[in-house]
């Protein structure tokens, strides 16, 4: 990893002990596995809580998705901040496109496209283990995000 990448370890346990205190993300089991500047890969395991009722196929209800998509894009943009520990972000825009049924443990990566001086973008993609063993894309989505440095 180069400089323009690199992020503090300690990062990662910060975003880990904020899933953990908050009452819906902990509830996910969510778990940040990879984290550079700019990128995030999050996951969270499949659980019968979260199928929809009756679904032929055991499909993941999508909220779970687009909670996914929103969160490891807030990650992401935050830490592109100078100092990630500081300042705060709102959710402005969220689009998610459904390709396919997620019925396994999900993976979502979230790459920020760019930050200006209050707005920031994301491109995102949730993965899931198909039942033919391949892992293959089950929804794609886009962020906005208005941005607030620790100076406002
Ligand atoms: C704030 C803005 C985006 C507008 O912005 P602008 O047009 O630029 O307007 P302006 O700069 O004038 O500020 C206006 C007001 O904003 C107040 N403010 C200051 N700091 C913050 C702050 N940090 N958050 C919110 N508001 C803040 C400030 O005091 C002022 O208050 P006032 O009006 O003077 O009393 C507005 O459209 C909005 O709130 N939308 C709803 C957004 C929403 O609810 N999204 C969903 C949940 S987000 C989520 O879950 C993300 C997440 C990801 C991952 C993990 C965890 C979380």
């Amino acid at each position: 990893m180069d400089d323009d990448t690199h992020i503090d370890a300690d990062h990662v346990d910060i975003l880990q002990t904020f899933i953990e205190s908050h009452g819906f993300l902990s509830w996910l089991d969510l778990t940040v596995e990879e984290l550079e500047r700019g990128r995030i890969v999050m996951s969270v395991p499949y659980d019968e809580k979260l199928v929809n009722p009756g679904s032929p196929v055991g499909s993941i209800h999508g909220g779970i998705a687009a909670t996914l998509v929103d969160t490891a894009s807030g990650f992401a943009l935050r830490s592109t901040f100078d100092d990630p520990t500081t300042g705060s972000l709102a959710t402005t825009d969220l689009n998610v496109t459904y390709l396919r049924p997620a019925t396994n443990d999900l993976r979502v990566e979230a790459e920020v496209l760019r930050t200006g001086g209050s707005m920031g973008y994301t491109d995102t993609l949730v993965s899931s283990v198909a039942p033919d063993g391949e892992e293959k894309d089950v929804a794609v989505g886009r962020t906005s995000y208005r941005l607030f440095h620790d100076s406002e």
